[in-house]
């Protein structure tokens, strides 16, 4: 398959793939900055750039609206993500942001958002490589201006101010294979609210089942069972920073968290991250971590329902706590807070509880990859330790 724009960046090409005598690290060298281009890129004469400050509810809300009618659709068309104001402040403002890299593209003449693509910065551990990168996400175009090669624009864009900030690799994921993957991950979910995902056509009743029986089936306790479960507080970022980056270690590829970026990361957001900690009733020590953020979805031509409400795992850390209680508690948790669905990626050692949680895996590939940064192999999704929203 031909990738016109891929194949001029210095990413991994598929037909390098195999070839051991091409190092691992770096593909280009850093640019002198004052060799960096100045200006940004050319656009199509209608369109100009546009540096989204998303603080202000105005433009926070047209980047918000630009996403909830034109951005990722699942493969039938039935959903798309409709990442909320607040989601979007949390996730596109972490400690060391740049507003630069908030980038848009609109109308000249009627002011319109067409198209927005984002980076944040982030410390990323490749093997034993501390690197610093810029995490790309929500690249957007306007469902009417497919086609017009709109999207190698924006990523050159993204990536000249990227490397005027003299950074030189990135983190990216999609739902389709671009050269090269450095992992190619499959996403698995779990009901919690069986009656409406059947009812919105997600999922559907299992052979010789009975509604009453899948309700049934999925029912979970009324409350956690591990004693010491509890909400993540302010307290707690130096033991749970101390916890992720221990248990981090293990993977080729993870965030290099300090604590800033634990406290910004993982304290708890209503509607945007919960994290749960267990702390002791003795010691008092806290020997387990669970996260996850909240990514709802639009439901496209269904009468009854408008918004799917989807938890998404983010880190867990089980020291001492059995990863499967852990999880099935954060499950609990989820339920509580009238979540519909439960979603994760087969990443770190999520499939030793995917079965007997009673997660089921999607039809649905999410691939991660490395910019200007070759990996010899490809990652078994259980050796990456990344996740992005
Ligand atoms: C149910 O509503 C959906 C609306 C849009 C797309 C999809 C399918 C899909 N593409 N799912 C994922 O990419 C996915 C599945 C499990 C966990 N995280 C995921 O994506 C995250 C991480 C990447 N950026 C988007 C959110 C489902």
């Amino acid at each position: 398959m031909r990738h016109k724009f891929w194949e001029t960046q210095p990413v991994g090409q598929f037909e390098d793939t195999g070839d051991t005598s091409l190092p691992e690290g770096p593909i280009e060298p850093p640019t002198p900055l004052s060799e960096v281009k100045q200006e940004p890129y050319n656009l199509p004469n209608l369109y100009e750039w546009i540096t989204c400050d998303i603080d202000p509810e105005e433009t926070c809300a047209e980047v918000c609206n630009l996403l909830n009618h034109n951005y990722v659709e699942d493969d039938k068309n039935m959903f798309r993500f409709a990442y909320s104001k607040e989601f979007l402040r949390w996730a596109l403002r972490p400690p060391g942001y740049c507003k630069s890299w908030h980038i848009g593209v609109r109308v000249k003449s009627s002011k319109k958002l067409v198209s927005f693509i984002a980076g944040v910065p982030a410390r990323i551990r490749v093997r034993d490589n501390v690197v610093a990168m810029a995490e790309i996400n929500f690249l957007c175009v306007h469902k009417k201006l497919r086609s017009k090669r709109l999207a190698p624009v924006m990523i050159k864009e993204v990536t000249r101010r990227v490397h005027l900030e003299n950074i030189w690799q990135a983190a990216y994921t999609a739902g389709v294979v671009l050269p090269t993957p450095i992992s190619s991950c499959l996403y698995w979910h779990r009901s919690l609210n069986p009656k409406k995902l059947i009812d919105i056509g997600f999922s559907r009743l299992g052979a010789g089942m009975t509604m009453s029986r899948t309700i049934k089936l999925y029912k979970l306790p009324d409350s956690t069972s591990t004693p010491g479960f509890r909400k993540m507080e302010l307290h707690d970022v130096p033991a749970v920073t101390r916890l992720l980056r221990s248990y981090l270690n293990q993977f080729e590829v993870a965030p290099d968290f300090d604590e800033i970026d634990v406290e910004h990361s993982f304290l708890p957001k209503e509607n945007v991250v919960d994290s749960y900690v267990v702390e002791s009733p003795e010691s008092h020590k806290i020997t387990d971590f669970c996260s996850f953020y909240s990514l709802p979805s639009s439901i496209l031509g269904n009468q009854k329902y408008s918004i799917l409400k989807a938890a998404h795992s983010f880190y867990n850390v089980a020291t001492e706590t059995p990863l499967r209680q852990l999880m099935n508690d954060v499950l609990i948790v989820a339920k509580q807070k009238d979540y519909d669905e439960f979603n994760a990626l087969d990443v770190m050692q999520n499939v030793t509880f995917f079965e007997e949680l009673k997660f089921v895996p999607l039809d649905g590939n999410l691939h991660y990859y490395l910019y200007n940064y070759r990996l010899k192999n490809a990652l078994k999704p259980m050796e990456l330790g990344l996740v992005l929203v």
